[in-house]
């Protein structure tokens, strides 16, 4: 494909995403590769990657755009990005949508007389709003505000960021070192990471499903953040753990490992495409200790369990703020009506699960999101309502997990997020069932 066909093609990527703004950008940018068999690989990233460049700067290209009186049309927010962010100047866009084969039609009279306007304006504008120069929504700001105060703008870049790859080495196989050795002799240098005792950074991000290392269950992508949630649920061999959430079983697998393969974990989840998922992952990883079970109104699963789990973990579903650099889009897609429905899911996801948890047993509350109404809010107000439940200090969940290192975090939970930590945002709190 010729650079200006690249451009076109990205565009129509954009209006692919823009008729379907509910649905997460990754699919739909799946079906229309699909759709386009013939787009090779390298093409394929070049695309994608000016997409989503358009997708992160979103709110900042719409504000300027806004302010010129027009509509954001695919074509005017790419012309608008590689004016704006990509620094092209009027004459390279113009360039860009000249017409020829392949290449965008030329801009029309209204597109130029908007870029014209924008031409020289720096991206972030001091006429531009706090939430849009942060890149952050409207609704997230108090919750954001609250958990990271003067620190904002350096937690919003963080979470603007391009994400690391982590790796975590499945414990049931191998050793980190013996991973990391197998992964270089293909050709993929790795690094430790700083808290989790089974993570490898790849530094460069290079693709490894194809590995060997990966093929065989060595390694898992997963986030070190979400591997740090596995090991404070402190899963020992011989225990009954409940995953519950369990989703495609990242957490399930990681507390596999610690256990041994010893002992029941239940993967419990209300989707059926995600545990199909965890079945997969489950066998590629060697994992024989692990059931999944469907969750369903009216099911009595839980409540013929009740009080019989050593462990209960609780992933549970969130705004994803802690992993917007992941998900650029969800930060546009996620409302304020989806975050209050959230907060209501959580708490009675929460209260379910925690009727699993027998007396002198651990309940962790994780998510993946960075604002306090999904994470110490909800913690605050389960234990309003559950005085058989106290919450241990991460220092002591850290130190139970056979940590010898200082916590990730002073606080009474743990909250990572990417600028303090290197990870995404995550929350997890510890809490013991008395009685
Ligand atoms: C954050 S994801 C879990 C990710 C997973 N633990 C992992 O590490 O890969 C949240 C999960 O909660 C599930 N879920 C949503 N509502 C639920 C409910 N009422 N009960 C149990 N699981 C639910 C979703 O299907 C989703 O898989």
């Amino acid at each position: 494909m010729t650079p200006l066909a690249r451009i076109s093609a990205a565009i129509a990527l954009l209006d692919a995403l823009e008729s379907a703004p509910r649905r997460p950008a990754d699919a739909v940018a799946n079906d229309f590769f699909r759709a386009r068999r013939f787009i090779g690989g390298g093409d394929r990233r070049a695309i994608a990657d000016r997409a989503w460049g358009v997708v992160r700067e979103r709110a900042r290209l719409d504000w300027h755009i806004d302010r010129t009186g027009a509509a954001p049309t695919g074509r005017l927010l790419m012309a608008a990005y590689l004016l704006l962010v990509e620094r092209g100047g009027l004459a390279g866009v113009e360039a860009a949508f000249n017409g020829s084969q392949y290449a965008e039609r030329p801009l029309t009279p209204e597109e130029r007389r908007v870029l014209a306007k924008l031409d020289g304006q720096p991206l972030l504008h001091p006429k531009m709003d706090e939430a849009t120069r942060l890149n952050l929504p409207e609704w997230a700001l108090p919750g954001l505000k609250a958990r990271f105060g003067e620190a904002l703008p350096e937690a919003a870049a963080g979470l603007e960021g391009s994400a690391p790859l982590d790796l975590r080495v499945n414990l049931l196989r191998t050793s980190r070192e013996a991973a990391a050795a197998t992964l270089a002799a293909e050709g993929i240098p790795t690094e430790p990471t700083r808290y989790s005792p089974w993570g490898l950074r790849v530094p460069d991000r290079r693709p490894i499903l194809n590995t060997r290392a990966f093929q065989d269950g060595l390694v898992e992508i997963q986030d070190e953040g979400s591997q740090l949630i596995a090991l404070l649920a402190d899963a020992r061999p011989g225990m009954k753990v409940a995953d519950y959430c369990a989703g495609a079983a990242g957490k399930t697998l990681a507390m596999a490992a610690t256990m041994g393969n010893r002992g029941r974990i239940a993967a419990l989840d209300v989707s059926v495409p995600r545990l199909t998922g965890a079945t997969k992952r489950l066998r590629r990883a060697g994992v024989d200790n692990a059931e999944t079970h469907l969750l369903e109104s009216g099911d009595r699963w839980v409540k013929r369990r009740a009080a019989t789990f050593d462990r209960v973990l609780v992933d549970a579903p969130c705004t994803g703020t802690g992993t917007w650099r992941r998900n650029p889009d969800a930060r546009l897609r996620t409302t304020q009506e989806d975050y209050a429905e959230l907060i209501t899911k959580q708490r009675a996801i929460l209260d379910r699960a925690a009727s699993l948890v027998r007396p002198g047993g651990k309940l962790i509350y994780a998510t993946c999101s960075v604002l306090p109404g999904e994470d110490e809010e909800q913690v605050r107000d389960f234990l309003d309502q559950h005085s058989d439940f106290d919450a241990l200090p991460l220092a002591e969940a850290w130190a139970d997990a056979g940590m010898k290192g200082p916590a990730p975090g002073e606080g009474p939970h743990m909250a990572l997020a990417p600028h303090s930590h290197g990870t995404d945002g995550f929350f997890a709190a510890v809490l013991r069932r008395r009685t």
